[in-house]
Parts: C-alpha cells; sequence; structure tokens
C-alpha cells in the first residue's frame, strides 16, 4: 500500500508510526502540513541550553560555545515560480551576514534550498504541463543558478524530495509522536492554498480574500493531524519574556507576544487530498533506511544561530516552531529575524500575485555587487522597501562608482604619475598622527558592531562614510598640485597617496560581505592576489596593512557608472544635435562653396 506524502517525510513518520493504528485509504492521500519542510532540520542536534529541552540524554559537549560554527538558514523557498527579488533579498542578505562571519573567523554552516511538496506546486507543475518532479528539479535549479550569479556562497542546499532531509523529519516526527503532541480530529475551516494554511475567518479581506495573496480562499473540511501547540503557550510567554533576543529585530518580538497572549490553538499539521507527494512503503524498516538521524547529524550543530526569514513566516519559526522543537526534545534556534518586504504598489511582491521584480534581469544589467548593494544599503534590514530604478541607478553610482571607484582610480593615476605606483612609506608610519586613521579606525568599528547587530544598511553607511572621508581628505590635500610644488611638499603628497590607499584596503574588506566581487577587484588593484583577497579576516580592517616599497597595480576601474535612462537620452538627443548641427554646418559650408 502507497500512501501519498506531502511535503517531506513528516509523512513518512506519520505513516511508519500510524499505520498500525490506522487504516489509510490510499485513494484518499492523507498529507502532512508544509511546516517542517521550512525548517531545516538538517542540521538538528540536542542541546543543554534549551529552555524547553524535555530530553534527559543531553551531555555537556552538545553545549554551544563561542567557537561554534554559525549555523543560520533562510526559508526553503517554494517551487511554485522561479525565484524573484524577494527570495534573492534573503539570501543575498544571509550571504553578507555569512561573508562577515567567516571574516571573524567562524566556521560557518549557511542552509538554504528548496521547499517541493504541496498543493501549489502540483497546481504550478500541471499549468506547465510539467511533472511535478521535472517542475521542481527546473525550478529549484533555477535558484541555484541566480544564486551562483549572485555570488551566494551557501553551504547547503537542501531540497525537502531529498531522501535525507525526509529522514531526519520522520525522526523529527516520531518524537513529537512520543510526545504525546500529535492527534487526529476533523479540520474545517477557509483555506489558502497558497499560504498553504487554514486561515482565521477574522483576518481575511471581503469576499474571503487572503490578505497576503489577494486570492479567495476555499471552505474545506478534511480528517487531519494536529499538533497540541496550546500545551506551549505558559512556555511560549516565558521564552519570549525572559530571552528578549530571541525574536528580532526588536520591534517584532511584541507582535509575537501578542500572537501568543491571543491563545494559542492547535493546528493542523497534515493535509488530504493532495497529489502530489512522497510514496512511503508500507513498511517499518524504511525508518531506518537513512544513516542522517538526527543524532549523527550533531556535527552540524544545533540550535541554529540564526533563522533569517520574511516576516510572513514569522508566526511559524517564532511560536509554532519552538513549540515542536519543544516537543520534540530540542533546543531552540538562538535567533530568529524577521525581515520586512521587497513591495510594488504598496504590496509584497511574491508568486502568487505574480507582481515580482526579475533579479536575473538586475544581475545581466547591473552586475551582481550593484544588485547585492542597493538592497542591502537601501532597505532598512527589518523594514519593508520599495524599489525604483531610478534611485537604484543614483545610489549605485554616488557610492559604488564615484565615492569607492573614483577616489581609488584618481589617487592610483597620482601615484602611477608621481610614483611609480610605488608606496613611499609603510601606511602606519605616513598616518602617525593623522587624523584620516583615528576616522576610518572608528567607522569600520562601527561598521563591525552594525554587521553583528544585522544592520546591514547602517554597516553599509559606515563603509561608505570612510570613502567619503577618503574624497574629502584628497580634495583638502589636493596631492596633485603638492607634487608640482616638490620637495617636502611632493614627499607629503606621496604619503598622502598611502593614507588614502589604506583607507581603501580597509573598505575592501569591510564591504567585502556586501559587494565581494568589487571588493577582490579593489583589492587587485592594490597590488595583492586573489588568495590574499580570501584569506582576508576582519582583524585585517587594523589600520597598517600597506608596506613601503608595495607595488599597486595599473589603475583600471573597479566598477564602471551606469549610465541612466534619462541620461542615456540626453546623450542620444545630444548625440542627434551634434549631428544635426554637423550636417547643418556641411550643409552651409556646401551651399557656401555652391554660391563661391
Ligand atoms: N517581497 C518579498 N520581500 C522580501 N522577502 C521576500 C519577498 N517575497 C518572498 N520573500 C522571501 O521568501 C520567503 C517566502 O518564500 P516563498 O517561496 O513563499 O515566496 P513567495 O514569493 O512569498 O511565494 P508566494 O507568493 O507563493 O507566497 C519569505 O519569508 C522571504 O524570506
Amino acid at each position: 500500500m502507497a500512501v501519498r506524502l506531502h511535503y517531506s517525510s513528516l509523512q513518512n513518520t506519520l505513516f511508519s508510526s500510524f499505520s498500525p493504528m490506522y487504516s489509510f485509504n490510499p485513494s484518499k492521500p492523507f498529507l502532512l502540513y508544509p511546516l517542517l519542510s521550512r525548517q531545516n532540520l538538517i542540521s538538528l542536534s540536542q542541546s543543554k541550553d534549551s529552555f524547553f529541552c524535555t530530553c534527559t540524554n543531553n551531555t555537556a559537549q552538545n553545549l554551544q560555545t563561542e567557537s561554534d560554527p554559525f549555523v543560520f538558514t533562510t526559508p526553503l523557498y517554494y517551487v511554485n515560480a522561479p525565484p524573484h527579488m524577494g527570495s534573492a533579498y534573503t539570501t543575498v542578505a544571509a550571504d553578507a551576514i555569512a561573508r562577515f562571519q567567516r571574516l571573524l573567523g567562524k566556521k560557518v554552516i549557511f542552509i538554504t534550498g528548496t521547499d517541493e511538496h504541496g498543493e501549489k506546486i502540483a497546481t504550478a507543475a500541471a499549468t506547465n504541463g510539467s511533472s511535478p518532479r521535472d517542475h521542481c528539479d527546473v525550478v529549484s535549479n533555477a535558484y541555484k543558478l541566480l544564486w551562483k550569479d549572485l555570488d551566494i556562497t551557501y553551504g547547503k542546499f537542501i531540497r525537502t524530495t531529498d531522501p535525507k532531509h525526509e529522514a531526519i523529519v520522520k525522526e523529527f516526527c516520531a518524537r513529537v509522536l512520543a510526545n504525546g503532541d500529535m492527534y487526529r480530529a476533523d479540520y474545517e475551516g477557509f483555506y489558502c492554498v497558497n499560504c498553504e494554511e487554514y486561515k482565521d475567518e477574522k483576518e481575511l479581506l471581503e469576499n474571503k480574500l487572503c490578505p497576503m495573496h489577494l486570492k479567495p480562499c476555499v471552505p474545506r473540511k478534511e480528517d487531519n493531524y494536529f499538533f497540541a501547540l496550546s500545551k506551549y503557550q505558559k512556555k511560549l510567554e516565558e521564552t519570549l519574556t525572559e530571552n528578549p533576543e530571541f525574536v528580532q529585530p526588536s520591534f517584532r518580538p511584541n507582535e509575537v507576544q501578542n500572537w501568543i497572549k491571543s491563545g494559542l490553538k492547535d493546528f493542523s499539521i497534515s493535509r488530504a487530498s493532495v497529489d502530489w507527494g512522497i510514496p512511503v512503503p508500507n513498511d517499518k524498516n524504511q525508518t531506518i533506511y537513512e544513516t542522517s538521524d538526527l543524532q549523527s547529524t550533531v556535527s552540524s550543530g544545533w540550535p541554529a544561530s540564526l533563522h533569517l526569514i520574511g516576516k510572513d513566516i514569522l508566526r511559524f519559526h517564532a511560536v509554532y516552531w519552538p513549540a515542536m522543537l519543544a516537543s520534540a526534545g530540542l533546543a531552540i534556534p538562538k535567533k530568529v529575524f524577521g525581515h520586512g518586504f521587497l513591495t510594488k504598489d504598496g504590496m509584497k511582491m511574491g508568486k502568487s500575485l505574480g507582481n515580482t521584480l526579475e533579479p536575473n534581469d538586475l544581475v545581466c544589467e547591473f552586475g551582481s555587487d550593484a544588485v547585492r548593494y542597493f538592497f542591502l544599503k537601501e532597505v532598512e534590514f527589518g523594514h519593508d522597501g520599495d524599489y525604483s530604478e531610478d534611485r537604484f541607478i543614483n545610489i549605485v553610482n554616488a557610492h559604488l562608482a564615484n565615492t569607492i571607484g573614483n577616489l581609488l582610480n584618481r589617487t592610483l593615476g597620482l601615484l602611477r604619475k608621481n610614483c611609480q605606483l610605488t608606496l613611499v612609506a609603510d601606511s602606519a608610519t605616513a598616518a602617525e598622527g593623522n587624523s584620516l586613521k583615528d576616522t576610518v579606525e572608528n567607522l569600520v568599528e562601527k561598521a563591525r558592531v552594525h554587521y553583528e547587530n544585522l544592520s546591514l544598511s547602517s554597516a553599509c553607511e559606515a563603509v561608505i562614510e570612510i570613502g567619503n572621508a577618503g574624497n574629502l581628505y584628497m580634495d583638502e590635500q589636493a596631492p596633485w598640485s603638492n607634487f608640482k610644488k616638490g620637495g617636502a611638499a611632493s614627499e607629503a603628497a606621496a604619503k598622502d597617496l598611502v593614507i588614502i590607499l589604506e583607507a581603501m584596503r580597509i573598505i575592501a574588506i569591510a564591504l567585502s560581505p556586501v559587494t565581494p566581487s568589487l571588493c577582490l577587484r579593489i583589492y587587485e588593484q592594490l597590488g595583492y592576489s586573489k588568495d590574499q583577497f580570501y584569506a582576508a579576516t576582519w582583524s585585517e580592517t587594523k589600520w597598517g596593512g600597506l608596506k613601503l616599497g608595495q607595488v599597486m597595480a595599473q589603475p583600471n576601474p573597479v566598477f564602471a557608472r551606469i549610465e541612466s535612462p534619462a541620461e542615456g537620452e540626453q546623450a542620444a538627443e545630444g548625440a542627434l544635435k551634434a549631428t544635426k548641427t554637423k550636417t547643418k554646418t556641411k550643409n552651409t559650408k556646401h551651399q557656401e562653396v555652391a554660391q563661391a
């Protein structure tokens, strides 16, 4: 007998655990709710510092310490449609965080992936005329390709159809079941296929529209499995009170407390009558067919340091998930950060609504650094943000092309002209008593604190301030004119170039979490190799890296200015005018010649 399972292998667990007690009708598939497939069960292990832990076999070596890896996850994105800029936004932010943690010398386990089961995915596959399996392969691959183009350095890419993932979910469920927190009952309510969720009628808009997707929710009655969330009401309240850092940014814990205080209801974790699922043979031996069980995945580290998600799934991650972890005897993650939405006309951009911004086009047109920088700098992390092409071009040109790229190019141009591209002093010596050094040191420390706090926009701002300070210094010192004076003035000018290039070196490390390719190019301009760039650590943002005699590369612009459509039109108009004028002149001359 094959039972169709839905959304990874929660179902697996239920089937193998429940089949002796319940008789399943294979013609009426019984599928589980996708909640767990949105998590990253791959990295679970037990930990003693759990608020909830009900296990008795925790050991001291399971305690997380500062030297533990930084384990963190993005959502597993639904493959109902290819990725859009919203999905890219979370992943780009996650990558910046991963890169920063690596700069600190941490081992990072960065987990992302795709959620491949569910009604909306089956429907999407049917609409495209593909089998669900083929559809999932194609869309999941589109995510991987986009992550490559966006310089995303994930460590694990989970597909919820992967048997390893299924095995872990299965074991997880067995624990929840053994703890008496799963039961079977009828459920009746309004269902949003796009959320894959039963909705509280109070949340719905007129005509029973889902407030997120603006699509009608349909009445459904099903025989489902439930998770006993209500049992965890008090513990969840306590956790949030005792652990104010758990939900972030700082204005979100209130939202979560309010959900909890309004009374937690048990929720259904299974679905009937969904065709796209995983067949599970009615064989208890299947429970041991994978080696990747919960205990053996300890090496990946648990609890996770961070779940980075959009605020749309905050309730799952900050309420449902911790309760289920508690039920399974596992520690809760250290932090859940629910960022805001990229919006279009005030509505969340989303696959279901179809109002998305195409990240592949943006990357093709402007490059990955520009895309990464704009969204991380311009959307304050945690808040919503709108996209406008004009703003995109203005910001990227002002910060990356002018403040950083132009300063580097001008400085290297002067160094080539006056010092054969060779540094005349150690940057530490050159900057003795110089206030720019103090400014840069203060700003880079600010950037570090902002990165630590996931204030990515402020981190970018602090680094750009270093560039602004460098530009100001260049303008005030005017080395081009001091070189002309010769003697001591010329020597001072040569030292000024060392000082500005040292500031550039620090920018190249400090902005590398956000714009890695650009920063590599800066590093190479400063005469370093690719390997040296990849080996750099945050400690090297300390002033004093550039040394006497170091030879810089031939100046080559590191970031090409983007021409705005308005500029393009103006330029085209200008060119047209010039042609007309020339033509006119020519014609006039012809006439003159003719008259002569
Ligand atoms: N507009 C958006 N702004 C920011 N993040 C987004 C946006 N849309 C999706 N995300 C990211 O993707 C996650 C949701 O993944 P999902 O696969 O459900 O994407 P979706 O486009 O919202 O799908 P759907 O429209 O079908 O609900 C969010 O939690 C968030 O991390």
